[in-house]
């Protein structure tokens, strides 16, 4: 039996004459938080819609929960909690009644599920959708997606207009699923938005995916950028040659200097005088993991 709970094999879409995927092979195991990241029309959206049978390939074949979308849906879509990239539900009905008429189509979710979701992202289920705003409307697909406990959760751009407190909740809500045992597809064009909870990271870029990698190997080859003040200046010797370290300037009481691996050699050094001041900034992720599969430093990943 097969352990993907995604399998995209040689999946390519167009559009008429326009891009959407190229030629894009990607698995996901079950029970992974998988980040699929890319700047704006890379095709992230063609590559979840795919999933859900709401495109249909041009060539190449997608299956999940080992099923096929175009023959399967109505079936998957009761294992699936699908999060559209633009959310759109009638405007009139409360949140309440919405989420309440979409868990009937789910096979039913007991109320306080809804009810402890809701207060959780701090979603008021009396107030009417159109009333609500952008972050407010994306806290309802966001209770949508999770109420019925689904094996596989798909989430187009999950964090887009939510405040930083609630996209926390929401990166707690993805690590309690991945603990129960379900699998996370979420895509987003920022690495920092998911390498806290994410397995593994894949980077698509015009329609073609161009790196995939586990989280915790990337922060394996990060380092720190070190940079201590003392209360007096520092002999320079005292620093060189410790474990992991390297770049090392001393100019009077600044110490600057790149880590890899442990800091504790460092610090252990640094404790011998008096220290006023520490910073200590890890690489981002984001710059690495692009810089490691194309040998340039600059992502073009940006917000
Ligand atoms: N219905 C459509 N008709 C024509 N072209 C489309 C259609 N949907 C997507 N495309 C094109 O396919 C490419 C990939 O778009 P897609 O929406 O999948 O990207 P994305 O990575 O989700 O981007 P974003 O982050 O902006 O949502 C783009 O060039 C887009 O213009």
């Amino acid at each position: 039996m097969s352990t993907a709970a995604i399998d995209i094999d040689h999946l390519t879409k167009t559009y008429g004459t326009r891009r959407g995927l190229t030629d894009l092979s990607l698995q996901v195991r079950k029970g992974e938080v998988f980040g699929y990241l890319g700047p704006n029309g890379a095709g992230k959206s063609t590559t979840i819609r795919t999933l859900l049978d709401l495109v249909r390939p041009t060539s190449g074949t997608v299956r999940v929960l080992g099923l096929d979308p175009r023959g399967d849906a109505v079936r998957l879509h009761r294992r699936i909690g699908y999060l559209a990239g633009d959310f759109v539900v009638d405007g009139r009905q409360k949140a309440g009644e919405c989420l309440t008429f979409l868990a009937g189509l789910r096979g039913g979710v007991p109320p306080h599920r809804i009810a402890a979701l809701a207060e959780r992202l701090e979603l008021d289920l009396d107030a009417r959708i159109k009333s609500l705003s952008k972050g407010n409307r994306q806290k309802v697909g966001l209770v949508q997606a999770f109420m019925h406990r689904p094996e596989l959760l798909i989430l187009d751009e999950p964090t887009s207009g939510l405040d930083p407190l609630v996209q926390q909740t929401f990166l707690d809500m993805v690590a309690e699923a991945r603990a129960d045992g379900q699998t996370v597809f979420m895509s987003s064009h920022i690495m920092s938005e998911v390498e806290a909870v994410a397995d593994r990271v894949a980077i698509i870029r015009e329609g073609r995916l161009v790196a995939l990698d586990a989280v915790a190997d990337l922060r394996a080859r990060s380092f720190l950028q070190a940079r201590i003040t003392f209360a007096a200046p520092v002999p320079v010797e005292e620093f060189a040659g410790l474990p992991g370290v390297t770049d090392l300037a001393v100019d009077g009481t600044t110490l600057t200097c790149r880590v890899d691996g442990s800091p504790d050699p460092l610090i252990k050094a640094a404790a011998r005088h008096t220290v006023t001041g520490l910073r200590a900034d890890t690489q981002d992720l984001e710059e690495l993991f692009y810089s490691y599969y194309t040998g340039r430093a600059d992502s073009g990943i940006a917000a």
